[in-house]
């Protein structure tokens, strides 16, 4: 059970103030209670932050009646659906979180350090007290999109439900880190509209397939030379390097490391103003 004046040192904020019962996070009937008193406040009013953005005050939630007025839409096969707006919007939470929110798109050949980069920026960023959430091809692979192959029809589904799931941590002022081989320039073109001007920052892993293929840290490459893995990206299946992307990594020139190559998308973040609300 995780109590609320321990959980990482924060008190935990109720609408009516601060809610100091040790067990008001615990899933016990009483804190289900708790939960219950705030969903049944009706929804009559909600937080603004003040001029000074420290104290939040209260503002109505206009045309909370239950009704969804306005034109429906059709969007693929959904039709007859309504956007809901909410008061509480995606500036209120960068400012909770002092940071705007993003996508950090990394792509290049299998072993070009896309993972290793993907990790040490979020540590860069969690030791600035930045929020960020990893989108790793592998890992994701195990659970949304594990019914996807490697032809390229679903690479594409891929990239577009990691370009979509992308947005929504952006969404929530999350620095999202979306590390895939992504080898269609036309898929990931596709993901930047979904967001933003400057929101979509790509980052290329410029590591030459000679390099990559000596790194070969899961033996794929072995395999694929060996024919066992057919449409393998390099070997005989695509990559398609970006013409105009945000940072290239990698190059002769600049600094090698995954430490130096995660300092330089910091840089680039702080300078973009990414790193403050
Ligand atoms: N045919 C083929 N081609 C490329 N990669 C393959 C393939 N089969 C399996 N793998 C493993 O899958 C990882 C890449 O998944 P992604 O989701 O990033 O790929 S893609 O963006 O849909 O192309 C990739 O991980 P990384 O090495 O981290 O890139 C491989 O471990
Ligand atoms: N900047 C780097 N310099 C040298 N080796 C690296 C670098 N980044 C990653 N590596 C090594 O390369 C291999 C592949 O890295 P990984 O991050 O798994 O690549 P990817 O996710 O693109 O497949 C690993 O063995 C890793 O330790």
């Amino acid at each position: 059970m995780i109590g609320a004046k321990s959980f990482l040192g924060l008190p935990i904020a109720s609408p009516k103030g601060i809610i100091s019962d040790s067990n008001s996070l615990s899933t016990n009937s009483r804190s289900v209670g708790v939960l219950r008193a705030c969903v049944s406040m009706e929804g009559s009013q909600t937080m603004s932050h003040s001029k000074n953005g420290s104290i939040p005050e209260l503002k109505s939630v206009n045309g909370h009646t239950g009704q969804k007025q306005g034109p429906l839409s059709t969007v693929g096969n959904s039709t007859n659906i309504k956007w809901h707006e909410c008061p509480v919007e995606k500036v209120d939470r960068q400012r909770l979180l002092d940071q705007k929110g993003c996508v950090i798109w990394v792509t290049g050949l299998s072993g070009s350090g896309k993972s290793t980069l993907a990790c040490a920026l979020n540590q860069k960023l969690y030791q600035k007290g930045k929020l960020c959430y990893i989108l790793d091809g592998d890992n994701v692979r195990h659970g949304l999109n594990r019914d996807l192959s490697f032809k390229a029809e679903d690479r594409a589904e891929n990239i577009r439900r990691v370009g979509e799931v992308a947005k929504l941590f952006a969404d929530a002022g999350i620095i999202c880190i979306a590390s895939l081989i992504s080898p269609y320039r036309r898929d990931r073109d596709a993901c930047r509209t979904l967001l933003p001007e400057g929101d979509f920052v790509e980052v290329f892993m410029n590591v030459s397939l000679e390099v990559c293929e000596a790194r070969d840290p899961k033996g794929l490459y072995k395999l694929a030379r060996a024919g066992k893995i057919k449409g393998f990206t390099g070997i005989d299946d695509p990559y398609e390097p970006p013409l105009n992307c945000e940072i290239s990594l990698g190059e002769e020139g600049t600094g090698t490391s995954p430490i130096e190559m995660a300092e330089t998308v910091v840089a680039y973040l702080e300078h973009k103003g990414y790193l403050k609300a």
